[in-house]
C-alpha cells in the first residue's frame, strides 16, 4: 500500500528548499546542498548511504523526479480548531493511538495533523525515524508539555530535565546520567530493586495462601493486581531515589502514598486535553480542567518535598558525623544522597529532578507490568520458555540479581515485546535541526515531527505477525517485516524498539525501569504460574500513557 518510499537524490541548490524558515532557530543558511531521500541535507555532497536493490547504487527518482513540498504531505484537515472540536466530540484524546493507526492506514506512512495549537508531522517507518533522529543535534528537543511548564512557572518551582532545553538541559542531564544511567550506578541500585521485588512476591505469596483456593501449597488466587503493582512501583522508586522503604506492602499502607498514586493518575489524565489548549488562558479563566491539573501537581510536589526534606536531614546528620553521604558508612543511600554528595546540582535542581523522576517513574512501570502479566498469562508456552530460562539462570547466579538477569535474556526481550505492543508513550517527538526529506517530502528544520510507536509496533510492514506476543523475535537475527529489518543491518535496523526514546535525550529512568520490571517478572515467574480466564485483547486508553481500559484479572497459582 505504501509505495511512497521512493529513494531520491535531488540537488536543490538555489531552489525552494533553501533558506526555509526555521521556527525555532531562525532561518536555515542559504547554502548549496543536496538532499537524499529519507535523507539529511548534506553540504554539497551526496550521501550514498543506501544502494538500490540491484546493488548498483542508482536511486529511483520520485514519480516526477522532485522532492515534494511540505504542503503536499497528506493531512487530516487544515483547520486546527475544526480538528480540535472533532477530537472532543469523538473522544479521540483517549484513543489517539488508534486514531494514528487508522490515519496511517488511510494516508500512508507520513501525514500532517493540526489540532488546536499543535501542528505535527507524523511518521512510523523505522528508516524514516532513523532519519529524524540523525538530525536531532546536540540538544535534542521534544514537544514541550506546556501545561507542566506553566505549573512550574506559576508556582515558582525550578524545572527538571523533562522540561528544560539547550545547554541548561544538558548540564543537568549529564549529572543525572552518572547516578541513574551508567553501569556503575545500575550496580549500586540493582540490589535495592531486587529487595523490593522479593518483598512484593512474599506479600503476594502470603495473600495467595491466605485468600486463595485449592490445596495448601498449590493455592490459586484470581485478582486485579494493578493496585499492588502501583504500590510496588512507588515502593521501588522511593527506595532507589530516596534510599527509603515506605512500607507499602504492609497490611495498612499509608494514605499519603495512596494520595500520591491518585495525584499522578489525575495529573496524567488531565494532560492530554491540555496539549491542544493554551494553559495560561485556562488559568486566567479559572477553567476546572486547569485547576484539577495544577492541584494534582501540587500534591505530587508536596509528597516529594516531604521526602526530600527528610532525606536531606538524614543525610546532613550523617555528613556532620563525618561519613561520606552517598555511601553513608558504605551504604548506598539512593540517587538523592548521591546527588547531594556530589554537590554539582543546587538543592533546587535536585528537588526539581527528583520530583520529575518520582512523577515519571510509577505508572510508567506499573502499567507495562500489568500488560506483561496478562500476555504471559494468555501465552502459556511463552511463559514456560521464559520461566525455564529464568530458573536456570537463577540457579547459576547464587542470589546475585545482576548475574541472574544477564543469564535470562528472554526477560529483557519480554519487556521489549510488551513495550512494542503497548508503548507507554505512544510517540517520541523531535524538532530536526536541519531540513530533512522523509518519504520524499521536504521537512523544514524546526518542524515538530512525531515517531508514532504504537502504529509502528503493530504494523505488518515492520514486524512479522505483529499481533503475536513473541519475545523471541528480538533474540536472533530474524528479518522482520518488509520495512523493519532486524539485526541484518537493513533499513531502520535499531529503530524498531524506541519505547524509551532515543540518544542523549532518551528516558533517563530507563535503567531503573528495565531492571525494576525484569526483576519483578523474574521473581513472579519463580513463584507463580500465571493464567487468564479470557484471551480477548485488552482494550486500551491513552491518558498521556497507554493503559488498559479495564485492568486485566490474573490468576496466580503457587508453583
Ligand atoms: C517503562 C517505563 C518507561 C518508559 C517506557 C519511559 C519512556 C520515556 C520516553 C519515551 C521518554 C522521552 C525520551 C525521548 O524524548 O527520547 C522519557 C523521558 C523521561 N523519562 Fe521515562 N519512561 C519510563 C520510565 C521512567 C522512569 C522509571 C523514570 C524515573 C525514574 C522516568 C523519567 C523520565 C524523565 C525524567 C524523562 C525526561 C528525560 C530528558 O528529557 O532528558 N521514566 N521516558
Amino acid at each position: 500500500m505504501w509505495t511512497m518510499s521512493v529513494q531520491v537524490i535531488v540537488c536543490v541548490r538555489g531552489q525552494g528548499t533553501c533558506g526555509s524558515r526555521n521556527v525555532l532557530f531562525g532561518v536555515v543558511p542559504q547554502r548549496g546542498f543536496c538532499m537524499t531521500a529519507a535523507g539529511t541535507v548534506i553540504d554539497g555532497k551526496v550521501e550514498a548511504r543506501r544502494k538500490g536493490k540491484d546493488g548498483s547504487g542508482v536511486r529511483k527518482r520520485g514519480v516526477d523526479g522532485r522532492v515534494r513540498s511540505f504542503e503536499e504531505i497528506p493531512n487530516t484537515g487544515r483547520s486546527g480548531w475544526v480538528n480540535l472540536v472533532k477530537f472532543w466530540r469523538e473522544g479521540r484524546f483517549r484513543q489517539l493511538h488508534k486514531h494514528m493507526e487508522r490515519t496511517f492506514k488511510n494516508l500512508g506512512p507520513i501525514y500532517r495533523e493540526h489540532v488546536g495549537t499543535q501542528n505535527t508531522v507524523n511518521i512510523m517507518l523505522p528508516s524514516d525515524i532513523s532519519e529524524l533522529f540523525r538530525s536531532e543535534g546536540l540538544h535534542p528537543q521534544r514537544m514541550t508539555l506546556q501545561a507542566w511548564a506553566t505549573h512550574r512557572e506559576t508556582r515558582q518551582h525550578s524545572k527538571g530535565v523533562f522540561l528544560k532545553n539547550g545547554e541548561e538541559w544538558r548540564t543537568d542531564r549529564l549529572q543525572l546520567n552518572k547516578e541513574v544511567m551508567m553501569s556503575t550506578a545500575v550496580k549500586r541500585f540493582l540490589p535495592l530493586l531486587d529487595e523490593v521485588a522479593r518483598d512484593f512476591c512474599q506479600m503476594l505469596r502470603d495473600k495467595v495462601e491466605r485468600e486463595g483456593k485449592g490445596e495448601e501449597g498449590r493455592r490459586s488466587l484470581n485478582i486485579d493486581p494493578s493496585p499492588d503493582l502501583f504500590r510496588f512501583a512507588l515502593e521501588a522508586s522511593c527506595h532507589v531515589l530516596y534510599g527509603e522503604r515506605i512500607g507499602l506492602f504492609s497490611s495498612s499502607p499509608s494514605l499519603e502514598s495512596q494520595k500520591f498514586i491518585w495525584a499522578v493518575e489525575r495529573m496524567l489524565a488531565t494532560t492530554p486535553p491540555l496539549l491542544y489548549l493554551p494553559p495560561r488562558l485556562l488559568l486566567l479563566i479559572g477553567a476546572p480542567l486547569w485547576t484539577q491539573h495544577a492541584t494534582a501537581w501540587d500534591n505530587i510536589f508536596s509528597h516529594a518535598e516531604a521526602r526530600i526534606q527528610r532525606g536531606y536531614q538524614r543525610l546532613s546528620s550523617t555528613l556532620s558525623r563525618g561519613s561520606t553521604v552517598g555511601a553513608a558508612g558504605g551504604q548506598y543511600t539512593g540517587v538523592l544522597g548521591q546527588l547531594m554528595e556530589k554537590g554539582q546540582l543546587s538543592l533546587d535542581l535536585i528537588k526539581a529532578n527528583i520530583t520529575e523522576m518520582m512523577a515519571g517513574g510509577v505508572d510508567t512501570t506499573a502499567v507495562p507490568l500489568q500488560f506483561a502479566l496478562f500476555e504471559l498469562g494468555r501465552n502459556p508456552e511463552v511463559q514456560e520458555r521464559v520461566r525455564q530460562q529464568v530458573k536456570a539462570s537463577w540457579a547459576q547466579a547464587g542470589g546475585d540479581p545482576q548475574k541472574a538477569l544477564q543469564g535470562a535474556p528472554l526477560l529483557k526481550s519480554t519487556i521489549k515485546e510488551i513495550l512494542r505492543l503497548y508503548p507507554v508513550g505512544i510517540t517520541v517527538q523531535r524538532y530536526p535541526i536541519r531540513d530533512i526529506v522523509i518519504q520524499n517530502y521536504h521537512i523544514p528544520a524546526g518542524t515538530a515531527v512525531q515517531a508514532c510507536l504504537y502504529p509502528m509496533g503493530r504494523s505488518a510492514e515492520v514486524f512479522n505477525d505483529p499481533q503475536r506476543f513473541d519475545p523471541g523475535r528480538w533474540g536472533d537475527n530474524r528479518v522482520e517485516g518488509k520495512r523493519g529489518r532486524g539485526a541484518d543491518g537493513g533499513e531502520g535496523a535499531g529503530f524498531r524498539s524506541l519505547a524509551f526514546g532515543f540518544g542523549a535525550r532518551q528516558c533517563v529512568g530507563r535503567r531503573i525501569a528495565e531492571n525494576e520490571m525484569q526483576l519483578l517478572l523474574m521473581h513472579i515467574l519463580l513463584s507463580f504460574r500465571l493464567s487468564v480466564s479470557s484471551t480477548e485483547d485488552i482494550d486500551t486508553t491513552f491518558t498521556l500513557i497507554l493503559q488498559p481500559h479495564t485492568p486485566p484479572r490474573i490468576t496466580f497459582t503457587k508453583l
